[in-house]
């Protein structure tokens, strides 16, 4: 493990990658180039002569600036072949493109960058990637080869331009799918976690110093020292707690809200679950038991990114030993969701698998019950239903009616289904979308950061326990619970690091990024 990611690398050979995606029919694409031998790569793109050392005083364009520019590449026989105007070492026009450098260490890997924006089609592509790869084999030896996975981004971090929680809010940002996944990545890329565990980290490392004054000074513990640094050990130990206490919205927000449709068998789930994907996603049948695996559907429900699953009706005697083994998969999706639809054939609501449903229901998870099919049923049917809410405690009119047939109350049901959503990631129905915004606390949103700050939490909470209170550790070793603490919070920012950890940061990009 380095205490620091900043390394001396021998001279880092020049990369390069399409970076832009990769749409064949894009009218752009972005080839970067990065490396101690950008410019010299540029150079020889920008000349029209295939000589070994183009002109020092060809012109390359202003740093930052965009500038129109020919690209050559060398002969092709099929162009030799058709009689192209080629004299002597000239080479061929490969496209006209947008150039911009971006010497380091103002770039985005904090070396010296070209980007080449050209025409993006697929020939226009291979024929600047292929002069790239012939320039590898240049008599003066260009150490450039094809980036690997997200070797931009690991230079970016290698050379401090990023730290491990904002390139993980790139690889989310690039990866976001819904309005919340993007502002959730913004705002980490943007540095908001960096800044909070950056600030924990130098805060316990500032008692740490203190400490150790008290230890070199002697044997005699400094009291006055010791109380001073108490109730600041204590306020920092509440905060990472509470950071901590965030019933997992920022991960969720990231991975999508799990919800569940369950109900008993018939009730109209699987066409619940078709209204909401608007496509025929699984089979609606009058036969009672049709749905036996469970079916997820990917849904954007107001920004939020759902993962939405029809399951088996759920009743207690079948014979059907595969009917049984989809009820026992539905019973998961349950134990598994963040937010339950409860669908019930409004006909049926004083039947025992009302009853049994609230009990396996997990009181954490929030429950919407659904009424389906009201065309079918009569008022004292209706009335019926509303009575079985009251009886199981749920708050009057908490329940919603639709039929999916005739499409009634789906509008109010969807309404009612995102304003759920919403607030089971921060409390506030309000709806206006801008819920992040107006709260831009930093939020944890991978697992990784989690062990690490409650790691650093249970080591707080020994010094200030057993040393502060209870007087029961020696100095030194105490001050070994501060120490990890902040290597804890230290290795969720990649200040301290190991290669695996990187290994799995940076698995989750692509070439070119
Ligand atoms: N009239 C009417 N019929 C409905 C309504 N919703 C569903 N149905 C019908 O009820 C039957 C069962 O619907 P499904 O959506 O397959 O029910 P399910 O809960 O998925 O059933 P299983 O998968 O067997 O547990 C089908 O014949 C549907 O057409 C509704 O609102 N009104
Ligand atoms: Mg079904």
């Amino acid at each position: 493990m380095s205490d620091s990611h900043r390394r001396t690398l021998p001279e880092q050979d020049t990369i390069f990658a399409l970076s832009s995606g990769a749409s064949q029919k894009a009218g752009v694409a972005v080839i970067r180039i990065s490396g101690p031998h950008a410019d010299v790569v540029l150079r020889h793109l920008l000349s029209a002569q295939d000589v070994s050392d183009p002109d020092p005083e060809l012109a390359l364009p202003k740093a930052r600036m965009a500038s129109l520019r020919k690209l050559f590449g060398g002969i092709s026989s099929t162009s030799v072949d058709a009689g192209a105007a080629l004299v002597g070492n000239m080479k061929e026009i490969l496209d006209q493109a947008l150039v911009l450098r971006f010497p380091g260490p103002r770039s985005f890997t904090g070396e010296d960058v070209v980007e080449l924006h050209v025409h993006g089609g697929l020939a226009v592509v291979s024929a600047v990637t292929n002069e790239l790869m012939r320039l590898r084999m240049h008599p003066l030896a260009i150490p450039l080869r094809p980036a690997e996975k997200g070797e931009f981004t690991r230079r970016a971090f290698e050379n401090d331009r990023m730290d491990l929680t904002e390139v993980e809010g790139l690889a989310d940002l690039i990866s976001a799918e819904t309005t919340e996944q993007r502002r959730l990545a913004l705002r980490q890329m943007g540095g908001n976690l960096r800044v909070l565990y950056d600030s924990w980290r130098a805060q316990i490392i500032k008692c740490m110093a203190n400490v150790e004054a008290v230890i070199d000074f002697g044997d005699d513990v400094d009291d006055d020292a010791l109380d001073a640094m108490a109730p600041l050990l204590r306020d920092l130990e509440a905060e990472l707690s509470a950071h901590v206490q965030d019933n997992r919205r920022g991960e969720i927000v990231r991975s999508g809200v799990r919800v569940a449709i369950v109900g008993a068998p018939n009730a109209g789930k699987s066409s619940l679950l078709n209204a909401l994907a608007k496509r025929p996603a699984a089979i609606v049948s009058s036969v009672a038991g049709t749905t036996r695996d469970v079916i997820e559907v990917h849904l954007d429900v107001a920004g939020v990114a759902v993962i939405l699953s029809d399951t088996a009706g759920i009743r207690e005697e079948t014979e059907d030993a595969i009917e049984q083994i989809g009820i026992e998969r539905a019973k998961q999706a349950l134990a598994d969701a963040d937010l339950v639809l409860h669908v019930v054939d409004v006909r049926q609501t004083d039947g025992a698998s009302m009853r049994a449903f609230s009990d396996t229901q997990s009181d954490s998870v929030g429950v919407v019950t659904v009424f389906n099919k009201t065309d079918l049923s009569s008022e004292e049917e209706r009335q019926v239903a509303a009575a079985t809410m009251q009886q199981l405690g749920r708050a009057k009119g908490s329940e919603l009616w639709i039929s999916c047939t005739t499409g009634a109350g789906m509008d109010a049901f969807q309404s009612a289904f995102e304003t759920r959503v919403r607030e089971l990631l921060w409390n506030n129905s309000s709806g206006t979308g801008h819920e992040c915004d107006a709260s831009p606390t930093a939020v944890i949103t991978r697992a990784r950061h989690r062990v690490h700050v409650e790691n650093a939490i249970h080591s707080l909470r020994t010094f200030i326990h057993e040393f502060l209170e209870q007087n029961n550790l020696p100095l030194d070793i105490a001050t070994e619970e501060l120490r990890h603490a902040a290597s804890e919070l230290g290795q969720i920012t990649g200040t301290i690091h190991t290669e695996d950890v990187l290994d799995i940061v940076f698995q989750d990009f692509c070439i070119g990024k």
